[in-house]
């Protein structure tokens, strides 16, 4: 196994990344919500965009997984081989990029386009996935991870209020290459579970580094149990 990939085996990585137009969507800030998360234990570190990860890079001595947003098209996360080779450039150790069966908008598959960034970087590629066929096809192609960032996220799969602890298991029962829980794990005992039922590593975002959703929850509690009169 690579040593990287042995470094995140049953450990936690934080996913950083703030949303277009956001207070918070600037690359030293996400830098230092990296830097934060590193002092709470996160074994590695999941950001988005190419400045985001280069600053993250330079100041975070950990696994960075890397991905790059762009486009309103169905494939958005890291969509072409253009996109996937800037990250790794970037300095992303992995490259993240979306692993469903929807056509690329470069038309390459996902097979030409693992083949490629492991050609020509020195960097893995985690597959973002949203059911059971599409990781299992992703392992097929090359990939060197399997996550279940997409479940719920595309237009044939339902988007539940907790993470799709099924899917993993379902993965991690039929797959020799690690599989990454991610997608809406928010809580430490969500956490526990996924790895409980298989993942080799769990990737926590919005829960620990997105505030303004996080301040959402604890208002819409706060407000729900209200009674002033
Ligand atoms: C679907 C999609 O675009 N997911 C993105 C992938 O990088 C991020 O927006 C998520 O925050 C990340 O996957 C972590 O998940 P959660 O924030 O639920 O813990």
């Amino acid at each position: 196994m690579n040593a990287l990939v042995d470094q995140l085996c049953h450990r936690l990585v934080v996913s950083c990344q703030a949303y277009p137009g956001e207070p918070m969507r600037d690359p030293d800030t996400m830098r230092r919500v990296a830097l934060a998360t590193a002092r709470g234990g996160a074994a590695g570190i999941r950001a988005q965009g190419l400045a985001d990860i280069a600053a993250i890079r330079a100041a975070v001595d950990l696994p960075l997984i890397g991905l790059w947003k762009d486009g309103d098209d169905d494939v958005f996360i890291t969509p072409t081989l253009e996109h996937a080779l800037a990250v790794a450039d970037a300095g992303a150790h992995v490259v993240a990029l979306d692993g469903t069966s929807r056509p690329r908008p470069d038309g390459r598959t996902l097979a030409e386009t693992i083949a490629a960034v492991h050609e020509r970087t020195g960097a893995l590629v985690m597959a973002d996935c949203s059911t059971f066929d599409e990781g299992i096809a992703a392992a097929a192609a090359g990939a060197d991870l399997v996550g279940t960032t997409l479940a719920g996220y595309t237009a044939y799969t339902t988007k539940g209020d907790g993470p799709d602890l099924d899917l993993v298991a379902r993965l991690a029962a039929a797959l020799d290459v690690p599989v990454v829980a991610e997608g809406r794990i928010h809580t430490p005992e969500q956490a526990a579970q996924a790895l409980r039922a298989g993942a080799w590593t769990v990737v926590v975002g919005t829960a620990i580094t997105h505030p303004s959703t996080i301040t959402g929850w604890f208002a819409a509690a706060v407000q729900e149990a209200a009674s002033c009169r």
